[in-house]
């Protein structure tokens, strides 16, 4: 098993007072698993992520893009937002962590480096397009509805660089577009101008996308293991064929929270991997958890648990002291690491001190372990809910494997939720009144309804 959840400190006997999950809301929870369950693995038309893993055609199309472009770029620029840019992000930081962009190309297998540009700051792109070599830079614009403002206005700025670098028509060369089949503006102009393009299939929600070309072409690129990634996440979806909680992990996982939140009060959902190369991973958990399951259900309730991303050991001196001692609202997952404990010996030195002597002989993956374990321990000692998921090693098998599970688990959830997992409408009004400002077309509704809101009131201003 390459993946395992050890929820001991979740249940009612490892807290005090027994005041944790109960054996019996476990039991009562697995009908209505089993019914989110068949809900779930029924809809595989409707939820392409489910047979992303075993998508060969779509595979084989985006390693045949990514063969294309081999040696002929040092750089890749990745444009897109949310699940357009978290998903290729965590996969980066996982399994080509900052220090592979100092090697030389030899020592990166001739692969380039990728860089990201998910925000609008006009300060970074700046940046970034004054320290990048635009004729040996690939461009990957992606987006699944194909006209996202933020992706929008970074390819404006990024095809007109491109286009002073290389010319027009080279630029074409430069780009490569992931995004719906048949909708939207970067669908337009790729048909229009013959620009290389990857499909998001139209079942496959943003943030359900990382194992489409939208992650498994940057993945691809900088030499990261597609097959693996894709390995990991089918072997996911095989341990998932069974409704029984006792060996469907993303069905733990789901239920688990969904009881802690919904009967224990435990809405504050965190997640902390003991290993910086999963740092992004919780970011892009998130998207995926809180643009999910933050949502009003069809009778108006507004439910849906919040996410929080965390690191360990850095955050023991940071959010930990919260989650000890603030308010019973919390779980907390933990992601570790196995097999680390002979890395990074400590050194003898001082051994007259003893606030360092004890350290000796001991290494940095056994203090990481130790620390984790320690912290668990210390939450539960004090009611708090915290489970580990343990993975073997960093590699491209395991993210795809968790990153399937949390999938998974999402969908689960949605159904225990009572809401659509695969919308966000919340993000709508927003969106609007911003488009409604930049006098975008078909926006005069939004912009009465702006103009209709109370505007800064002096006296509340210091
Ligand atoms: O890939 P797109 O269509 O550009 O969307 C980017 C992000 O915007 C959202 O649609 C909502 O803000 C996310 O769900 C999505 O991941």
């Amino acid at each position: 098993m390459s993946l395992s959840l050890d929820f001991t400190n979740m249940m009612g006997a490892a807290l005090p007072h027994g005041a944790g999950i109960t054996a019996a809301q476990l039991t009562d929870a697995s009908d209505a698993f089993a019914k989110a369950h068949a809900h779930v693995h029924a809809m595989q038309a409707e939820l392409g992520f489910l047979t992303l893993p075993v998508n060969e055609a779509l595979r084989d199309a985006t390693l045949a893009v990514a063969e294309q472009t081999r040696g002929r770029f040092d750089d890749v620029l990745l444009l897109g937002i949310g699940g357009s840019a978290l998903g290729p992000i965590a996969l980066r930081t996982a399994l080509r962590p900052p220090a592979w962009n100092t090697l030389s190309a030899d020592a990166r297998g001739g692969h380039p480096r990728l860089h990201v540009l998910d925000n609008v700051d006009p300060a970074t792109i700046a940046a970034t397009l004054a320290r990048l070599d635009l004729s040996r830079t690939l461009v990957l614009v992606i987006s699944k509805s194909g006209g996202t403002v933020e992706t929008m206005a970074q390819y404006l700025i990024v095809r007109e660089a491109l286009a002073r670098a290389v010319g027009e028509d080279a630029a074409r060369q430069h780009l490569v577009f992931i995004t719906d089949p048949e909708v939207g503006a970067l669908r337009k102009i790729a048909r229009a101008e013959g620009i290389t393009t990857l499909e998001v299939p139209p079942n496959v929600g943003g943030r359900f996308s990382v194992l489409s070309p939208v992650g498994m072409l940057p993945a691809a690129l900088i030499g990261i293991d597609v097959k693996a990634l894709l390995a990991g996440a089918a072997d996911v979806m095989t341990r998932a064929a069974s409704a029984d909680l006792a060996t469907n992990l993303p069905g733990t996982f789901a239920v688990l929270q969904h009881i802690a939140d919904t009967a224990h009060g435990r809405s504050v959902q965190v997640l902390m991997p003991y290993a910086d190369p999963l740092r992004d991973l919780a970011l892009w958990f998130v998207q995926l958890w809180a643009e999910s399951l933050g949502k009003l259900r069809s009778d108006g309730t507004p439910v849906g648990p919040t996410p929080l991303p965390a690191v360990g050991a850095t955050d023991q001196h940071s959010q930990v002291q919260l989650f000890m001692e603030g308010p019973l609202d919390k779980t907390v997952t933990f992601i570790t690491v196995k097999g680390r404990e002979r890395d990074g010996m400590i050194p003898t030195r001082h051994a007259d001190i003893p606030e360092l002597s004890y350290l000796a002989g001991h290494t940095l993956g056994e203090l990481i372990d130790i620390e984790q374990r320690a912290t668990a321990g210390a939450l539960a000692a004090r009611g708090r809910f915290n489970a580990t998921l343990a993975i073997d090693t960093v590699d491209a098998f395991h993210l795809g494997a968790l990153m399937q599970t949390f999938a998974l688990a999402t969908a689960y959830a949605g159904v225990l939720y009572e809401v659509n997992a695969f919308n966000q409408p919340g993000v709508e009004l927003g969106k609007n009144f911003a488009y409604a400002m930049l006098g975008r077309a078909g926006s005069e509704q939004a912009r009465a309804e702006w103009d209709a809101l109370p505007k800064p009131d002096p006296r509340y201003r210091v």
